[in-house]
């Protein structure tokens, strides 16, 4: 069974065809990067397997089907559409948690999709419930920033608590688009290690949309490269050529960061294997996985808990 199958997915904004006839199979356990210049179609390929968007209506608009369940099918989202958003977590370039909410409170909703509406919508979110969240925030080096607003985060952190909302959702698949676009490279680098982490660790199959083509490179196995709502590569990593990618970005070559990335395909293998601890003030970090707090009561135990811990 595909993560994902998408079949003759066609997308018309006015008189624009944002996406022509795409086909395209993902298997699980995959870590997919989506390239290709702005206005490719990329965020918009995204937000149809999310069930965010629909196609066009009729047999011309295709079928998604995640996890071999119909997500839509010609311009209608099927009744299977929000279970199976349940099993997708979404990272968006624009951080997506609320501002004011503490970041642990943003990262325990993940498990809104599993419990009681009425629970969801007190906030009544259970110790346990808690407790997963905190071991998702340690998981990606957040946990001492439990009880801070995420909107007094820097976009990396957000970012990262994004991902472990993901964690805390048991996502089976987690769609972040462009989620480094606006970060600097030390963030950016630790937010890729963070997806390439859930990737191979838990076997999530993980779509990310890149501008930084060293990064699909370095992180991905497999590139998907899109112009003008088509996919015109889908392949390995390390087939792409320089040649190619200026061609692909054609007039808006100057998008295209190239820093070295044919030199260090496959670093996150070589990183992640000297164990060591990340660190903020370096470029080039690991991720460790800390042993679970102690149990923790509320936000604020949760914080005392991790730093006692
Ligand atoms: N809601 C919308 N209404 C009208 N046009 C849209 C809409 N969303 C996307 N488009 C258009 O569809 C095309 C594909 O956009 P999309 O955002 O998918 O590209 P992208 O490859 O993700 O670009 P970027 O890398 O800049 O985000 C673009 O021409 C865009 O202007």
């Amino acid at each position: 069974m595909a993560a994902v199958e998408i079949q003759q997915l066609t997308k018309t904004f006015g008189k624009l065809r944002a996406l022509n006839g795409v086909d395209l199979t993902i298997q699980p356990g995959e870590m997919v990067a989506l390239i290709g210049a702005s206005g490719s179609g990329k965020s918009t390929l995204i937000r149809h397997v999310a069930g965010l968007l629909r196609s066009d209506a009729g047999e011309r608009g295709g079928q998604v089907r995640v996890l071999g369940r119909t997500m839509q099918s010609g311009g209608h989202l099927s009744p299977e559409a929000r279970r199976l958003r349940a099993e997708i977590g979404v990272v968006f370039q624009q951080f997506n948690l609320v501002h004011r909410l503490p970041l642990l409170i943003n990262v325990v909703t993940g498990v809104l999709g599993r419990i009681p509406t009425w629970r969801g919508c007190l906030g009544l979110f259970t110790r346990e419930e808690k407790l997963l969240a905190m071991r998702a925030l340690k998981r990606v080096g957040m946990d001492d920033f439990a009880t801070q607003r995420a909107g007094n985060l820097s976009g990396g952190q957000q970012q990262r608590g994004a991902i472990a909302r993901c964690l805390v959702q048991q996502a089976r698949i987690v769609l972040a688009d462009e989620p480094i676009a606006s970060l600097d490279p030390a963030s950016a680098r630790k937010v890729m290690q963070m997806l390439a982490d859930i990737n191979r660790q838990d076997g999530i199959t993980v779509v990310v949309s890149l501008h930084q083509v060293d990064y699909a490179i370095r992180f991905c196995n497999r590139a998907i490269a899109m112009r003008d709502g088509e996919i015109v590569y889908d392949g390995a990593t390390d087939r792409l050529t320089p040649d190619f990618l200026k061609d692909l970005y054609g007039t808006s070559r100057e998008e295209l960061i190239l820093t070295g990335a044919f030199g260090n395909r496959n670093a996150p293998d070589e990183e992640a294997s000297d164990g060591e601890t990340p660190d903020e003030e370096t470029e080039e970090t690991v991720t460790s996985v800390p042993a679970a707090p102690a149990v923790v009561e509320d936000v604020r135990d949760v914080r005392r808990a991790a730093k006692a811990s």
